[in-house]
């Protein structure tokens, strides 16, 4: 049996993986191989001490996402460093959750910037790195059901997701000649401090009962359909929004679920 790894030699960068479900991708990266720089505000000490754990190699990465000089410098640095940059995955977000007419527009527009700005300045930067290094790449946007749904409460997140929905279709057309593949997950609920920032243990709970799995998705769960995009093997997929949410988007009800469901 080869015990080659399906990364092995690869470098990724991850935005916003200090925790949740970029932690979750950085470690399944690092662990199919390929060497992660761990971008996030916060020290992501947790992330890179459960990469070594895994066998993996990684390294931090501290920027804000929004401030594009910061963003260039980090990309040329690691470019500087590693050598190359093959890997790209946009998580990093932020979210007030207030009625427009109401809000508070310095956090709308926070949302915006960091939810729509901050992938536009990774993507862009990798993008000319990967074009001159000629070898390829893929790049994996977290979006979410909010780009499609109109959840109240939540205009610039569901307005930034929507946006950032459309810049990685344009750009996986734009970067196809170049053999760069951009595709976008849609994770459902997941259990993240993110979450856990709005909603309680029971209205998690409560959330995660009413899909069709019965239960909220674990970080480790969404990075698994991360890295399958990431790998060889995904060649021919590009452009394409990979929902992975237990179900939540088929059309079901609650009360014909039958007992004994899986997870
Ligand atoms: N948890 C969920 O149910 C869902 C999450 N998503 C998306 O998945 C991604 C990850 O979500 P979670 O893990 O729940 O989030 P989280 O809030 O737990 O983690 C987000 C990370 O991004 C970092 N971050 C925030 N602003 C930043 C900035 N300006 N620069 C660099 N890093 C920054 C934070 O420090 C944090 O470590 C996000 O894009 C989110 O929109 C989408 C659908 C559902
Ligand atoms: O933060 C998010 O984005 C979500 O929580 C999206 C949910 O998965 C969802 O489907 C909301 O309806």
């Amino acid at each position: 049996m080869s015990t080659t790894k399906s990364l092995q030699g690869k470098v990724a960068i991850v935005t916003g993986a200090a925790r949740g479900i970029g932690a979750a991708a950085a470690i399944e990266l690092a662990r199919a191989g390929a060497h992660v720089v761990v971008n996030d505000i916060l020290p992501p000490d947790d992330t890179l001490k459960k990469i070594t754990m895994v066998g993996g190699t990684g390294s931090a990465g501290v920027a804000d996402v929004t401030d594009r000089a910061a963003v260039d410098q980090l990309v040329q640095s690691t470019k500087d460093t590693h050598g190359r940059i093959d890997l790209l995955v946009t998580n990093a977000a932020y979210s007030d959750r207030e009625l427009f007419y109401k809000a508070d527009l310095d956090g709308f527009q926070k949302t915006i910037d960091v939810c729509l700005w901050g992938p536009f300045n990774f993507v862009r930067a990798v993008a000319n790195v990967m074009i001159e290094q000629g070898t390829g790449g893929a790049m994996v946007c977290i979006s979410s059901p909010h780009a499609f749904k109109a959840i109240p409460g939540a205009m610039a997140y569901n307005m930034a997701k929507a946006a950032t929905d459309q810049m990685a279709r344009t750009a996986a057309c734009e970067l196809a000649e170049h053999r760069i593949r951009v595709n976008i997950v849609h994770p459902g609920w997941t259990d993240t401090p993110g979450e856990r920032k709005f909603f309680h243990e029971t209205e998690l709970n409560a959330r995660g009962s009413e899909l069709p799995w019965g239960r909220l998705a674990k970080p480790e769960e969404i990075a698994r359909g991360v890295l399958f995009l990431c790998e060889p093997g995904s060649e021919y997929i590009n452009g394409a929004t990979l929902p992975i949410d237990g179900g939540a988007l088929l059309p079901h009800e609650q009360m014909f679920r039958v007992s004994g469901r899986p997870g």
